[in-house]
């Protein structure tokens, strides 16, 4: 069953550290690592969670021109992640640019990382991207739209809300990677997020794996959270 992704949203390597000692030290967790501890820790902090028997998805949402990305992706395939990601956005030759660096970059031996792309931020609501992407579209035709052009591009899936997932599967393929953020326990508080589904309904719906960041690291008792947020997909997945 697959563990939720729990996002290391930290400013250095010395919280993470101690955020991580909380849990048994045999478990092994699928962690993401953004955008604000790769630019504190830099690649040395993915060395070390891979290193230490942590999955890891990079999370850096490259946007740029194709070759960019290509040469970028280059330098990241070496880092042993199991998933990494661009903006869909970004169009179909900086995806399919993408995925050549990986595959270019990637170490004889280890597995290639699955590259997916961001479609729109669960942060951003429909009247947000109409008003200010100027996006003449409901956001479930613009979302639909992207993963069509994300597998298009030959990439394994995308980043949505899962309340997109089971559009997105009837519009791609069942094995089309929903990896969903904007996740919270009922009640909870949405903080930034707009577009945001209860662990039990992201199962529901479909999604294929959670991301979760402040329901967890921010909780009382993290390890408690995360068991608790795992356990309810779990109890949802199987009824499903
Ligand atoms: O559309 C997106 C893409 C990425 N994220 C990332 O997921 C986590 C969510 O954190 P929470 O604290 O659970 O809100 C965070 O690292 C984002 O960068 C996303 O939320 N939405």
């Amino acid at each position: 069953m697959s563990r939720p992704i729990i996002a290391l949203d930290f400013p250095d390597q010395t919280t993470v550290k101690s955020f991580l000692a909380q849990f048994p030290h045999t478990e092994q967790l699928y962690v993401k690592v953004g955008m604000e501890l790769f630019y504190s820790a830099g690649p040395d902090i993915v060395r070390y969670l891979v290193a230490a028997g942590h999955d890891v998805f990079l999370d850096l949402k490259l946007h740029d021109i194709p070759h960019t990305v290509e040469q970028s992706m280059r330098v990241l395939a070496s880092l042993g992640v199991r998933l990494t990601n661009v903006q869909a956005a970004g169009g179909l030759a900086m995806m399919t640019a993408a995925q050549s660096g990986l595959i270019g970059g990637s170490v004889a031996g280890q597995m290639v990382p699955k590259l997916i792309a961001v479609t729109q931020l669960t942060s951003t609501s429909e009247q947000q991207m109409q008003q200010e992407q100027l996006v003449n579209a409901s956001l479930m035709t613009a979302v639909t739209h992207l993963a069509k052009l994300t597998q298009q591009a030959g990439l394994a899936g995308v980043v949505c809300s899962a309340l997109e997932a089971q559009q997105i599967k009837q519009a791609t393929s069942s094995d089309f990677l929903c990896i969903t953020p904007g996740i919270r326990l009922a009640g909870g508080n949405a903080d930034d997020q707009q577009r945001v589904v209860t662990p039990q309904t992201a199962a529901q719906l479909g999604s294929d794996r959670l991301v979760v960041g402040r329901p967890i690291t921010q909780a009382a008792d993290p390890v408690q959270a995360y068991r608790q947020i795992k356990q309810l997909w779990e109890v949802a997945h199987d009824k499903h």
